[in-house]
């Protein structure tokens, strides 16, 4: 068995759906990769904590989340998935925007300050949403090692020119998208 193909086919078959979409950066394209369709399907879910966690195998790190929503499900399954492997693995979900009321977190679960961190997402087409989740872990004080998409739409250059070690599963080659 091949996660990585597993995973692959079951984006090819549940997440691309074509027609005119306007992006979350404003951008048009003629397709959407609505990865919300496999991250949270009940099959393909724990194929993605587990090429998730292949695929960032060789950076260390102990918490792992990202800005809300697509990022919510792969950092739970990579939580799951670790712990599945006999390792321990927090995650965490970085709000869009603080709360105003109970504890007025931004970023929700187990404490990150001073702990090297993943930030994930499911798609990423600019990076503004995971350099969103960067900025606001490294106001709290969070190291963080890098970012992991599963799917990269073309945000290589961008992490690039930020210094920021990026990973993508797939790019759109793999998903016949380019
Ligand atoms: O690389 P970017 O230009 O940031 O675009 C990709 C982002 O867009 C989508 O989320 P969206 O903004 O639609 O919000 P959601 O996660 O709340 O659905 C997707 O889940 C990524 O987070
Ligand atoms: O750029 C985006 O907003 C975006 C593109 C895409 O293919 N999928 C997605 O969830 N968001």
């Amino acid at each position: 068995m091949n996660l990585r193909e597993d995973l692959l086919a079951e984006i090819k078959a549940k997440a691309i759906v074509h027609g005119r979409v306007i992006l979350s950066s404003g951008q048009e394209s003629d397709y959407y990769v609505d990865l919300r369709r496999v991250t949270l399907d009940g099959a393909a879910a724990p194929l993605v904590g587990q090429v998730m966690l292949d695929l960032t195998a060789g950076w260390d790190y102990d918490a792992v989340g990202g800005l809300t929503l697509g990022a919510d499900p792969v950092s739970a399954a990579m939580l799951h998935a670790a712990a599945a492997r006999g390792g321990r693995l927090d995650a965490f979900v970085v709000r869009k925007a603080g709360k105003a009321h109970g504890l007025q977190r931004r970023i929700e679960g187990p404490d990150v300050p001073g702990r090297r961190v993943l930030v994930v997402e499911d798609t990423t087409t600019t990076g503004g949403s995971p350099l969103t989740a960067v900025e606001a872990l490294r106001e709290a004080g969070a190291e963080v090692v890098g970012v992991a998409t599963i799917v990269d739409r073309g945000a290589g250059d961008r992490f690039a020119a930020e210094g920021i070690p990026y990973l993508a599963a797939y790019t759109l080659a793999d998903l016949g998208l380019a």
